[in-house]
């Protein structure tokens, strides 16, 4: 709702009042209406000023109001009639003013926000453009450039910058509801001609053309495929093109066309599932709003390679006091410099001081007997990791929670080398873990639903999108990958390049495709893994294994050297190691074909189609099979470790959205196709929640877990 009030006699004070971020629900849209009209029928009240409640202006829009059938006033008609009041209305901007909340303050006739505050127009994020006149009135306010950057990227800026560029008349530190109140009674009475942003001419630029030409071609690299960027270069160029009322026309057109697209479906999607994954559940029932996490104050990591760099940089810009242990000497010294080198960029970037003074360094493990918790990062070697969980055992006080950071090591079996495996859980962190959002937390058979909720409460506070998982080989992301990563594989063997492979991964919206990602991340990362699975028989390049079809490309390459871009080498070839461009490789190709006639393999064309469907419906089918085992709880899971970990593109919400969209009856019929045409991979199996969930007619996504629950109890 708005409330509405009457302060200091003549000031009429609306406070819109709907938790958690006083969105525009159709009742606040309703009650600011009521409020406006009831104002200026006052003839006492010479002012209004607009706040939100519990210090938050307002979110915007009520995004879960979208795809319902809308209901109460539309926002632009609420905007017009706040503009074109006969009495000065100001926004007082506390917290936030985001989207439709900061299309208000645009409609109001002066802006006053808090020091703390954070505005934007962050529509684009959810798949649609600041359609509530905010594309037609922000150029307005404070030219094309700066709203081309702030609509199309939809980052929030400090009030502080919201000032510089002219988007508040006033900052301060003080009562906001105060300083606005004083300052409407101060402007009262005097001409608004000057105050209603609709009427502003565009700020002129000589060089438009050129201007929107470079936004359209920075938003669509960017973009990979999302449409909404390019709608919101669109309707700022109706901005600077059109007088205002045509500029709103097609705002509207263009916003039609988004409102309903599956990329908005996508986009909103993933904004919920993103803060779903914090109600985690475990199969024993332990869930987040039952387990109550412990307080972490000082934890220690061990091993300072590149991984326990980041995470003991994540700790320390934190607050957290951190022990940083490595026991090689050098590499103890290197690392006390890389840590020192990222906390001052990192500070230097927010305009803070380093919080060198929170880490302490130490080459000895004994040094860590008073942290409250222990991220295990050494090499991904189980027989190391063992060795280094019974020192912590012997050294760390009773009660340390014992993590480690691998990518898919069994966690079980190292909660067994401790007498509390019950203090044992996997953090998986993603490189660079300083920066990449996604944490996997892993609990084990064995772990407490204590020390799960501690490890998620601790992703939190190091600024995580924090998903619990079960413990299996690869957890949820890693499994995931081998089946796309397999296909990726066969389909060379049956006569695909790994140009065109990429390019039809790239062009549905990975920022990478298979073999570059590979190329990255290093071939000799996946061939370890192998080995030690019992994969690799140096020698033996069959292409069976364990009864079931077999790829030893990537073997091949890495028997040699070949192990990416740190060689300068692997699926392509880069100018030196190192270097980042990837190349065509001729001796590739004709290592392929030499392949190919030794397996008497005849190459075929493949067309995109197929690639597109082996790879991510085989990735898929191995999501519901991790939903059927009870791996993860459901699919915001595994969508959102998708998005966040392995540049899954967002506007398509992350694998198992898009099997909804795609639709799981097509899903299974493929798999089923591609299954017969190659019975010896058992991927490409349909599992057998995909099949219940096509029988019991396809649910949307939102329903699945009811038939999840179902096959869980069958079990
Ligand atoms: C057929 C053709 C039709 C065509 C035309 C139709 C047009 C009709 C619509 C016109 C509207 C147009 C223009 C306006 C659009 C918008 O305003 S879109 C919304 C823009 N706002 C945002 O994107 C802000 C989103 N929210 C956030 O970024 C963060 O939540 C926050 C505000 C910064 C707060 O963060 P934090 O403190 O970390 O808390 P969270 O956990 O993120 O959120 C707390 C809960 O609040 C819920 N929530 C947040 N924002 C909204 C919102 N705008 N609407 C509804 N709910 C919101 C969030 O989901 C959390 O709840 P839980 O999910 O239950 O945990």
């Amino acid at each position: 709702m708005a409330q509405y009030t009457r302060i200091s006699g003549s000031v009429g004070l609306i406070t819109l009042k709907n938790p958690p971020v006083n969105a525009l629900s159709a009742v606040v849209r309703q009650g600011i209406v009521d409020s406006v009209e009831r104002a200026l029928g006052e003839p006492e009240v010479k002012c209004l000023v607009i706040c939100g409640q519990s210090g938050k202006f307002c979110g915007g829009a009520d995004i879960r109001e979208f795809g319902k059938k809308m209901t109460g006033p539309p926002l632009i008609p609420v905007f017009h009639a706040i503009e074109a009041a006969a009495k000065p209305v100001v926004a007082a901007i506390e917290g936030i003013a985001l989207g439709g909340g900061l299309e208000l303050a645009l409609g109001c006739h002066y802006r006053i926000a808090h020091s703390k505050a954070k505005l934007g127009l962050p529509e684009v994020t959810l798949g649609l453009l600041p359609a509530a006149a905010g594309s037609q009135r922000l150029p307005r306010l404070i030219g094309v450039p700066a709203a081309l950057d702030l609509i199309t990227t939809g980052r929030h800026v400090t009030a502080a910058e919201a000032l510089q560029l002219g988007i508040v008349d006033q900052v301060t530190d003080h009562n906001t509801v105060d300083a606005a109140v004083k300052f409407a009674l101060s402007v009262a009475g005097q001409s608004l001609d000057a105050r209603r942003i609709s009427t502003f001419p565009c700020p002129r630029l000589s060089n438009l053309d050129a201007v929107f030409e470079a936004a359209m071609q920075k938003v669509r690299q960017a973009a990979r495929g999302a449409i909404a960027p390019v709608a919101c270069v669109q309707a700022v160029r109706a901005a600077a093109t059109l007088p205002y009322a045509q500029g709103l026309e097609r705002e509207k057109e263009l916003m039609a066309t988004l409102f309903t697209s599956g990329q908005a479906r996508a986009l909103q999607y993933s904004f919920f599932a993103q803060r779903a994954v914090g109600r985690w559940s475990m199969p024993s029932g332990a869930r987040w709003d039952t387990s109550k996490p412990k307080p972490i104050r000082k934890a220690a990591v061990i091993g300072l390679g590149t991984m326990g760099r980041g995470i003991t940089v994540g700790l320390a810009q934190a607050g957290l006091s951190v022990v940083a242990v490595e026991t090689q000497e050098k590499q103890l010294m290197e690392a006390k410099q890389a840590v020192s080198g990222m906390l001052e960029r990192g500070a230097k970037k927010r305009g803070v001081s380093p919080p060198l003074g929170n880490i302490s360094y130490s080459s000895n493990i004994k040094t860590v007997g008073d942290v409250d918790l222990v991220i295990e990062a050494v090499f991904e070697d189980m027989a190391l990791k063992k060795e280094v969980f019974q020192q912590l055992s012997a050294v760390c006080r009773p009660g340390t929670f014992l993590c480690t950071n691998t990518s898919g090591l069994d966690i079980d079996d190292l909660a067994s080398q401790t007498p509390n495996p019950e203090l044992v859980v996997g953090m998986h962190f993603f490189a660079p873990a300083h920066v990449m959002k996604l944490l996997e937390v892993v609990y084990g058979p064995r772990s407490s639903p204590q020390a799960v909720a501690t490890a998620m409460q601790l992703g939190k506070v190091i600024g995580k999108v924090s998903v619990a998982v079960g413990n299996c080989q690869g957890f949820v992301g890693n499994r995931m990958l081998s089946p796309y990563l397999s296909q990726a594989n066969f389909l060379l063997e049956e006569g695909a390049t790994p140009e065109f492979v990429d390019q039809v991964l790239e062009e549905f919206g990975f920022a990478m495709g298979a073999f570059r990602m590979s190329d990255l991340s290093g071939l000799d990362v996946g061939w370890r893994v192998r080995k030690a699975a019992g994969l690799v028989v140096p020698g033996k390049p069959a292409r069976m294994r364990q009864g079931c079809r077999y790829s030893p490309l990537g073997d091949l390459l890495c028997e040699q050297g070949r192990f990416g871009q740190k060689t300068g080498s692997g699926w392509y070839q880069y100018d030196k190691p190192g270097s980042r461009v990837a190349k065509p490789d001729p001796w590739l190709h004709s290592f392929l074909e030499e392949y190919r006639a030794r397996h008497g393999l005849v190459a075929r064309r493949i067309d995109h189609q197929e690639v597109l469907e082996r790879c991510l419906y085989s990735l898929i089918n191995e999501g519901f099979r991790i939903l059927e085992e009870g791996i993860a709880a459901g699919p915001e899971d595994i969508d959102v470790i998708y998005v966040l970990g392995y540049s899954w593109p967002r506007h398509r919400g992350g694998p198992m959205f898009y099997a909804d969209m795609v639709g799981l009856t097509r899903v299974l019929e493929r798999l089923e196709f591609y299954h017969q045409a190659h019975p010896d991979v058992p991927s490409l199996q349909p599992c057998n929640l995909l099949r219940k969930l096509v029988a019991s007619g396809t649910p949307p996504i939102h329903r699945w877990r009811e038939v999840i629950k179902k096959v869980h109890s069958q079990l």
